[in-house]
């Protein structure tokens, strides 16, 4: 839902992912200062909470590969498909092994790793997520790559914030607020931006579109880790 058209807004200087996210900001603060977050942050989410958000987390990563190789094959020019080539590879490479330590530390047995039951959320989320790959239409898929990285560097960014003393709370923290990821979401948001854009109005209503259904996604997770289904 588009209050005003991007080139219609009031302030000019306004850049195009900033206009999508003033459209959808309560879901947006919602998500970002979310119980789950300031629990994370005070290193006391419950084990049944945090197994179920992991769990199904873990579900995310195969189509959010797909859609970046959707946004390698639809980006318009050669420097934008490397730099996602770039991130794709360090995040399918094996140096980042939070998940599995994690498993290991709350103790999650190997069917729930990798095929647990997928919640309507997290079976929500793959769908958008496919939906926007299968657009091949490069500013729809990073309208919800967009979401998925900023939003998250948003929640972690809390510069005063203590970090918790176990790993499974700090490290989730750190993967999302250390310099080298928010300078790709930088990054992201300037690609977004740019050919966000130069879309047509029709164009940025669908990106605004999904950017939103991606901010609501993004909240409905996190409400919905606190009716856990029993991994055992
Ligand atoms: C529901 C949900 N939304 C966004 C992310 C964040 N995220 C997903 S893949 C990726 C890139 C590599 O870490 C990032 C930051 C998440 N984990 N779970």
């Amino acid at each position: 839902m588009t209050d005003t058209a991007f080139n219609s807004r009031k302030n000019p200087a306004t850049t195009f992912t900033e206009w999508l996210r003033e459209q959808h900001q309560e879901n947006w603060d919602a998500a970002i200062n979310h119980r789950f977050i300031d629990e994370l942050f005070a290193g006391s989410v419950a084990t049944d909470v945090l197994q179920h958000y992991l769990v199904q987390d873990y579900q995310f990563i195969d189509r959010f590969v797909a859609l970046l190789g959707a946004a390698i094959a639809s980006a318009d020019r050669f420097e934008s498909r490397v730099r996602l080539a770039r991130f794709t590879a360090m995040i399918t490479s094996d140096e980042n092994t939070y998940f599995l330590r994690a498993f290991d530390e709350l103790g999650l047995p190997a069917k729930h790793r990798n095929a647990p039951q997928l919640t309507p959320q997290t079976k929500a989320f793959q769908d958008l997520m496919t939906e926007a790959a299968q657009s091949q239409v490069y500013p729809l898929c990073l309208s919800v790559l967009t979401v998925a990285e900023w939003l998250y560097l948003s929640w972690a960014d809390r510069p005063d914030a203590q970090l918790p003393p176990r790993f499974i709370h700090a490290e989730w923290i750190t993967l999302h607020n250390n310099p080298a990821f928010a300078d790709f979401i930088g990054w992201l948001r300037s690609e977004l931006d740019r050919t966000g854009a130069a879309l047509d109005a029709e164009g940025q209503a669908r990106s605004a579109d999904m950017f939103g259904r991606a901010v609501k996604l993004e909240r409905d997770f996190f409400d919905h880790v606190y009716t856990p289904l029993q991994y055992s």
